[in-house]
């Protein structure tokens, strides 16, 4: 395609700037002559700007076509004589890795000003990902946009390229960059955290732009002085803006170029009015750039009021799928007396030494994790409580691999881009699914893989069942880590980290190892890595079921060719432990039946030390007791799938509906309001998914029997082996249920007329 290099080029005029803009020579194969149409008449009828198109030449459209087409975009035949922006609408597909003639579409071969290639080149950008290619020429004409776009794509720079362009280039023509110059450029973003990462990724790629990011909770005279000194780009949250605004300090009368970034979430910590206020200082010419994972009301109404015939570039569209690829997700069970002695084992491996971002739901939750997880990984705590200049220290601290695990509420989950988070947990369901995409967009970004995991306890599993439909993704329902899992990936990182020992030090180090290896062998290298892992005594045991620390779990089967059939149940496991270890039956913990019937079997927890009692006594022929390390897949393990709704707050509508387009009611939305309670991040997001209710149907709470009648899930067992208690004596038992061995119910299996068989 390299004839490409020599069409006729594009010429475009603002009528704003009444300055024309030239889309180099291979820039203009981006252009499809039909959209050209399209635009041309477009602009005449939304009266923001116009621009007059002077050479296409025939050979170019084809050229064009066929670049579009390789990047799987399609036009979906709009019209933009009509005001309304969802008729402006254009849906891509394309995946980061491109496809089609990515060479064509390689930064340097754009007509991007050398300096910015060079830059985005250092950076390791060397060809566009399709949402900075759809919003590319476009943005270039001077069209206002709407995007939207999976996360971690690389919206930051489908805005910045095009921005820093036009700002290069006036530059290099006037030459004049006064002292005190007014800023052309303002970003808005809805946290800090944000609005200084936008600020770096503009920063890095045009360090000879002044880009001053200001926000609360920092110096005012220190962003004053930036603000006088000139400034071509201002990034910023709202709040710091108005303030800057209203004193003086900051003058937007030469703003050209507006970009609304995660608008929807500037809803969300209540920054309406604040928005708005700016956006009515600011010179109606200007060029207008939305991106927003929803459309809720607010967004709606912004884009009417201040967008002028906004193209819609929509990379998400009907798809169900709604994270990015590349991310895997997981769903673990737990309770809550568990799930928090569970995460190390999930971070050591499910992240096997990257980086993982926790996500609680309270501020207090989020200290509490952190606390509890750094005596053994080292972690830090983020969230709205805790000062801008620690929460700066703590991000960059994580940026660095200075620690592994960053435990964060929500204020993290928006667009933060923190390179190689290899693991996100969802500790607490998240309040809508929004948030669980964005939540989990901290991983698998720019192309890369990255794992999920979800905790939900018992209660919570038909709103998970809810969740994979509003994410259109499924879950791997997972047990907890075995300690073999648990010691394999702990000497896996341990190995990983022997690469980055010094030469020097490993001289130091290598006469004693000699003399210890001499001595004992490679048992010296297994105490090594065992006390690096953490493992200087031995792991104590943990239920597959509950994780509780001291727990075996074990799986007793019935022989296929057994003549014992019938159906298995709690009370068979029950009945057979009583007929041939009555301590294990007296301290059973959970008891699940396994799903597979052919298998004829389940799983249950006792406590170390009983489990190897029974595993070291002699079982009836027909029957098998054996330790497990993974849990097979147990009888009502998966969500019940006929329930849908109370998990989202947001309005709901008919997948595939008239409309199609998420949610109902809104003219051209993406869903309704996914606004939270309040701006606060963490605490004040509602609580909980569905309380109360049975659960999952096939667990039972050990000690042999349901303790009420209508109570099947009995709960978190809160007893420990060290308080003693599962040990405890036998509780009364009413065997109602059919015998383990022979199927028939009114006996347990011990008083069993078969029992004489074995
Ligand atoms: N063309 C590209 N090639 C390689 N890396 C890129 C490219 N564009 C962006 N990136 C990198 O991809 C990462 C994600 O980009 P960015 O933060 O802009 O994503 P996003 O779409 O805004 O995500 P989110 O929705 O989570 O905010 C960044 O580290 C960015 O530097």
């Amino acid at each position: 395609m390299a004839s490409i290099l020599g069409v006729s080029s594009l010429y475009l005029q603002t009528q704003r700037s009444k300055k024309p803009t030239t889309l180099s020579p291979p820039l203009s194969f981006l252009f499809p002559s039909h959209r050209l149409t399209h635009n041309i008449s477009g602009f005449g009828g939304g009266g923001g700007s116009s621009f007059v198109a002077s050479a296409v030449s025939a050979r170019n459209s084809v050229l064009s076509q066929e670049a579009f087409e390789g990047l799987s975009l399609f036009d979906k035949g709009s019209s933009l004589e009509d005001d309304s922006y969802e008729d402006n609408e254009l849906e891509f597909e394309g995946s980061i890795d491109g496809g089609g003639d990515d060479d064509e579409l390689a930064v340097s071969r754009l007509g991007l000003p050398q300096r910015l290639v060079e830059t985005l080149e250092k950076k390791g950008i060397t060809k566009l990902f399709p949402i900075q290619r759809a919003v590319l020429v476009p943005a270039l004409e001077g069209r206002d946009i709407i995007g939207r776009a999976k996360t971690g794509t690389g919206k930051t720079l489908a805005f910045a390229i095009p921005i820093i362009k036009r700002v290069t280039e006036e530059d290099e023509e006037n030459r004049s960059r006064l002292a005190g110059r007014l800023p052309r450029v303002l970003v808005l973003a809805p946290t800090r955290e944000l609005a200084k990462q936008v600020e770096t990724e503009i920063k890095e790629s045009a360090p000879y732009l002044r880009t001053v990011c200001v926000y609360g909770g920092v110096s005012y005279t220190l962003q004053k002085n930036q603000l006088t000194r000139g400034v071509d780009i201002v990034v910023g949250t709202p709040g710091r803006l108005i303030d800057l605004v209203n004193s003086n300090i900051l003058k937007l009368g030469e703003v050209q170029f507006l970009v609304l970034d995660e608008a929807d979430q500037m809803l969300a910590v209540g920054f309406e009015e604040d928005v708005e206020t700016i956006l009515e200082k600011l010179p109606p010419q200007r060029q207008s750039m939305l991106f927003s994972a929803t459309m809720p009301r607010w967004v709606q109404k912004l884009s009417r009021k201040y967008l002028k015939t906004p193209l819609t570039i929509d990379l998400v569209g009907d798809q169900d799928e709604k994270l990015a690829e590349g991310i895997k997700l997981y769903a673990i069970s737990t309770t809550s007396t568990t799930k928090r002695s569970m995460l190390g084992d999930l971070v050591t491996v499910y992240a096997k030494g990257g980086k993982t971002i926790i996500f609680t739901r309270t501020k207090r939750d989020a200290d509490e994790v952190s606390m509890a997880l750094t005596s053994s990984i080292a972690s830090e705590a983020l969230h709205g409580d805790i000062s801008q200049h620690q929460r700066e220290r703590t991000l960059n601290g994580f940026r660095q691999g200075k620690f592994t695990v960053l435990v964060a509420t929500d204020v993290a989950s928006r667009g933060l881009d923190i390179p190689n988070v290899d693991l996100v947990i969802h500790y607490e369901l998240p309040n809508d699914p929004e948030t669980f995409v964005h939540r989990s967009g901290r991983t698998g970004r720019a192309g890369k893989e990255g794992k999920a995991i979800l905790m939900y306890t018992n209660s919570q599993r038909r709103t998970v069942k809810t969740l994979e439909q509003d994410v259109g993704s499924k879950f791997e329902f997972i047990s907890p880590p075995s300690v073999e899992d648990v010691l394999d990936s702990s000497a896996d990182h341990v190995i990983a980290t022997l690469s980055g020992v010094h030469d020097e030090s490993i001289d130091f180090f290598t006469p004693t190892a000699q003399k210890l290896y001499d001595q004992q062998g490679t048992r010296a290298l297994a105490a090594a890595l065992a006390h690096m892992s953490g493992f200087s005594q031995p792991p104590s045991s943990r239920s597959l079921i509950t994780h509780e620390q001291g727990w075996t779990t074990l799986q007793m089967t019935r022989d296929s060719d057994s003549s014992i059939r019938g159906y298995m149940s709690a009370r068979t496991v029950t009945g057979f432990l009583s007929s041939v270890y009555a301590t294990a039956a007296g301290v059973l913990g959970k008891i699940h039946v396994i799903a597979d019937k052919k298998v004829q079997g389940a799983v249950f927890d006792l406590p170390e030390d009983i489990a190897k009692n029974l595993l070291s006594k002699e079982i009836p022929p027909g029957t098998s007791i054996t330790k497990i390390s993974k849990l097979p897949v147990l009888e009502d393990d998966g969500p019940a799938s006929d329930f849908y709704g109370r998990f989202s707050n947001r309005e709901r509508s008919s997948r595939g509906g008239s409309g199609g387009r998420g949610s109902s009611g809104a003219r051209g939305g993406w869903g309704g309001s996914s606004r939270s309670s309040s701006g606060d991040e963490g605490d004040n997001f509602r609580r909980g998914g569905r309380s109360g209710g049975r659960g999952g149907g096939s667990s039972w709470s050990g000690g042999g029997s349901r303790t009420t009648g209508s109570d099947w899930l009995i709960g978190d067992r809160r007893r420990t082996p060290s308080s003693g208690s599962p040990s405890s004596g036998n509780r009364d038992r009413n065997f109602a249920g059919p015998c383990f061995h022979c199927g028939r119910s009114g006996h347990r299996a011990s008083e069993c007329p078969k029992k004489q068989d074995y």
